[in-house]
């Protein structure tokens, strides 16, 4: 097995659920050189390969578009096409940000797709080059990524309850916060089934349960944390930043369910478990 991605939030956890597979950091398989990827892949020749590398600054990525469309727009394809010619699976993780947030639905995994930024619309292009190669693959989408590792939301809040008392967070976005490590153990289960089933192949989606808007999240954060900070719920408005962000991130992750048999997992479970963590470490 061959995981794209070393650090990042999800690559940590699978580091800790394989450790006999192989882990690429970018020195030994940067993005921004799709054929590098397709390269090592093919030379490996693995049993099955996950991608859990991408370019994620949401913000910077309006700006650093040309990384991003390699990133994550060009290199997933170029997996994909090694794999399909290998005949193994392969396991890509996407976003909900390819959705536009319009309306109060959960998005099924067929719902078009009308990404709202940089980062979305590079991600879709990676999800495209990927069903192009029509290998047995599976794009899963997940959202509002959290660990004890990396940049998330979770350690965001921490961090400024540091220094504040008070905190304006948006109350009009609502989604799945995702751990990592549910996100690992879904991508581990999913490429077994793969093997033995390559009909499984396609688009699905996978998030914490229940939704949340970021403000109520936060809030349970530092209820969990035993910090004593309020949390003022605003309106997107007014908490601009340069990239837009979907208000309705909620997928509908039944057929995930029905074909893995993998159910969302309770994000509050997995919250106290990260907060443990983090203060161990
Ligand atoms: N974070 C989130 O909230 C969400 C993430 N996702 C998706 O989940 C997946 C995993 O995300 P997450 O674990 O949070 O990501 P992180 O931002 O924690 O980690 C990203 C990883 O990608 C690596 N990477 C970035 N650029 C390159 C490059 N040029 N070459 C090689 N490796 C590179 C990073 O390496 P390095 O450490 O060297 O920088 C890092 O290991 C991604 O596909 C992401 O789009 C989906 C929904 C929500
Ligand atoms: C720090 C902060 C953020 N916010 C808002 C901004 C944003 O709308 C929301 C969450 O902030 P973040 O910076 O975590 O958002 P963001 O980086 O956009 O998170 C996204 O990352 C990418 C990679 C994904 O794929 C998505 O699923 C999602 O997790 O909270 C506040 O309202 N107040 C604050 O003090
Ligand atoms: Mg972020």
């Amino acid at each position: 097995m061959i995981v794209f991605g070393k650090t990042g939030q999800v690559a940590t956890e699978l580091r800790k659920l394989l450790p006999t597979a192989t882990f690429l950091g970018r020195e030994q398989a940067d993005l921004s050189d799709p054929a590098a990827c397709y390269a090592v892949i093919m030379a490996a020749k693995p049993d099955a390969v996950i991608n859990a590398a991408a370019y994620t600054a949401v913000d910077k990525a309006e700006e650093d578009t040309v990384l991003a469309a390699l990133i994550n727009g060009a290199a997933p394809g170029q997996m994909a096409k090694a794999c399909a010619e290998l005949g193994i699976p392969f396991v890509h993780i996407s976003t909900d940000y390819v959705f536009d947030g319009q309306g109060d639905a959960p998005f099924k995994a067929d719902h078009p797709t009308a990404p709202l930024g940089a980062y979305g619309r590079t991600k879709l292009q990676g999800e495209e080059g990927v069903r192009a190669e029509a290998g047995t693959h599976a794009i899963l989408r997940t959202s509002w990524v959290f660990s004890a590792h990396g940049n998330n939301f979770v350690k965001t809040m921490l961090r400024l309850s540091e220094t504040h008392d008070n905190l304006t967070v948006v109350a009009d976005q609502t989604g799945g916060p995702t751990s990592a490590r549910d996100i690992a153990k879904a991508c581990v289960e999913i490429s077994k089934q793969l093997k033995t089933d390559p009909t499984k192949s396609g688009t699905y989606h996978f998030s914490g349960y229940p939704n949340v808007n970021w403000a109520d999240f936060a809030r349970l954060i530092f209820v969990q944390a035993g910090k004593t900070v309020t949390v003022e719920g605003i309106p997107t408005s007014a908490y601009p930043t340069p990239a837009t962000r979907p208000c309705n991130s909620r997928l509908d992750c039944s057929m995930t369910e029905t074909i893995f048999g993998v159910a969302r997992p309770e994000w509050k479970d997995a919250l106290s478990a990260c907060l443990s963590e983090l203060e161990t470490k």
